[in-house]
């Protein structure tokens, strides 16, 4: 086991590398999508909240082997060990999350950016195939000592109203668009991942990079009107039969498994761990 840590973007400065080395971690993972661009509505000193418009604005670069491998060398300045990218930046793959006119040429930038991030030997990819991300959070003093954080408590007015067309995982990436999305089936978008799949993992093979999927947080039925996928732990097991391969692998949010209302995370733990896929 390795003890990483997660940065979001902007927080790649002497600042946070340092706190990571001194709590002890040997690895990081970095958020390389910019959450907060372009925003002044949430503080960046923590995880994005959202409304109904969601975080920043998505601008769709892909990442080159330059500007990865100046934050490698970073990241190895401190001792650490960069491991992981958490999440494609939600422009750089909003057609082929919706299945949609544009998505052949957006999967061939997905294919130059796992082939940047190999060349550049970050080992794993962590992916989260979700229209609507993680959306309608909301801040509570429920944690451990009434320590203030994150969370979810039901259904709420972010999390029942449509999704608008100038947005997808949550955050905006064509402001100019009107409208909100028409719903689709919880079996299109399993479509939708298999030629995602199909597409990138012989990529990532020959790559040399782990694709990692993350469950859907929050693990429930609908958001926004649209479907979510993995929102069982038995769901991993269908993402996982849909191409077979050690490069498609899981990205497991402990979190979120443990929300999940079939199953429990322990035994979910067991079964993933034992295939290999943790
Ligand atoms: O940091 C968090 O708590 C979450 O926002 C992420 O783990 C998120 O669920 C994943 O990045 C998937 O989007």
């Amino acid at each position: 086991m390795k003890l990483g840590f997660g940065l979001y973007r902007h927080m790649l400065d002497d600042e946070h590398l340092k706190f990571a080395k001194q709590l002890g971690a040997t690895h990081i993972v970095v958020h390389m999508c910019d959450y907060f661009n372009q925003q002044t509505k949430f503080s960046s000193s923590d995880q994005p909240i959202g409304d109904k418009y969601g975080w920043g604005v998505a601008d769709g670069l892909i990442w080159t082997v330059e500007e990865l491998s100046a934050i490698k060398k970073q990241i190895e300045s401190y001792g650490l060990t960069w491991y992981a990218i958490e999440n494609f930046d939600p422009k750089q793959w909003n057609h082929v999350l919706f299945g949609e006119d544009g998505r052949e040429a957006q999967i061939q930038g997905l294919k130059q950016l796992i082939r940047n991030v190999g060349e550049v030997g970050i080992p794993v990819f962590g992916y989260n195939f979700s229209l609507t991300g993680v959306t309608g959070r909301i801040v509570t003093d429920e944690a451990r000592g009434g320590a203030q954080t994150v969370g979810m408590n039901g259904s709420n007015e972010i999390l029942e109203s449509p999704l608008p067309n100038s947005m997808a995982w949550n955050m905006t990436v064509e402001p100019a668009a009107t409208g909100t999305r028409s719903t689709m089936t919880e079996e299109q978008l399993w479509e939708n991942l298999a030629y995602f799949l199909n597409e990138i993992i012989p990529v990532a093979e020959s790559a040399g990079v782990t694709m990692a999927a993350h469950p859907d947080d929050p693990p429930i039925e609908v958001v926004r009107g649209l479907p979510k996928m993995v929102n069982q732990p038995e769901k991993y097991q269908r993402l996982l039969d849909l191409y077979p391969s050690a490069a498609n692998a899981l990205e497991y949010c402990l979190g979120t498994i443990a929300e999940m209302t079939n199953g429990n995370v322990y035994e979910a733990t067991e079964h993933y761990v034992a295939l290999g896929k943790v």
